[in-house]
């Protein structure tokens, strides 16, 4: 897909510029810019940043969404990562094995998906997601921003390290 077209950037552009026209408001009273304004402001990607990441990203299977600031990827699970039935249990596995069963798949996927999971709540940032079967996927964006921020680069980099870790 590519890079958004004109409009998504000039869109972008503005975003960026009204933060930092509210950064530069100041002060405490009305009109002055918010805790969360604040904070989300600090997590944006600097041009040079951005480029960077995106390549790095775009590398590892991510892509720039049309029509938002944001990316997106796919993961097909194959591998089995988690047992149906206790590691402790030293009886003999479920016939026919887990291994060869077609839904070993789903739990691969469960299991990234906890962890990615648990990785959004300690950064109070939440994917968008979608699955069916041994299938996710995955959009980032800070919706705060209304953007791709730092916040979506750290979160990508950690699902792809949960991904090839199932
Ligand atoms: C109230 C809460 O802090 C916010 O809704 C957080 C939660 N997780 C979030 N996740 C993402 N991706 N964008 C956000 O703006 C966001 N905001």
């Amino acid at each position: 897909m590519g890079g958004g077209g004109v409009g998504l950037r000039l869109a972008r552009v503005g975003a960026r510029l009204a933060a930092t026209a509210g950064a530069r408001q100041g002060g405490s009273g009305p009109g002055s810019r918010s805790l969360s304004a604040m904070s989300s402001q600090s997590h944006w990607l600097t041009t040079e940043e951005r480029t960077q990441v995106l390549l790095d990203l775009k590398a590892s299977g991510w892509s720039e969404l049309g029509e938002r600031d944001a990316i997106y990827k796919e993961f097909n699970f194959k591998t089995f990562n988690q047992m149906p039935y206790s590691s402790e249990d030293t009886s003999s596995p479920p016939s026919p094995s887990p291994l060869s069963h077609p839904h070993h798949t789903v739990f691969a996927a469960f299991g990234f998906m906890t962890r990615v999971a648990l990785q959004a709540e300690k950064m109070n940032h939440h994917p968008e997601w979608f699955n069916v079967y041994n299938k996710v996927q995955i959009t980032l964006i800070s919706h705060d921003c209304g953007g791709l921020t730092k916040r979506d680069v750290k979160l990508a980099q950690f699902i792809d390290k949960a991904a090839a870790s199932v």
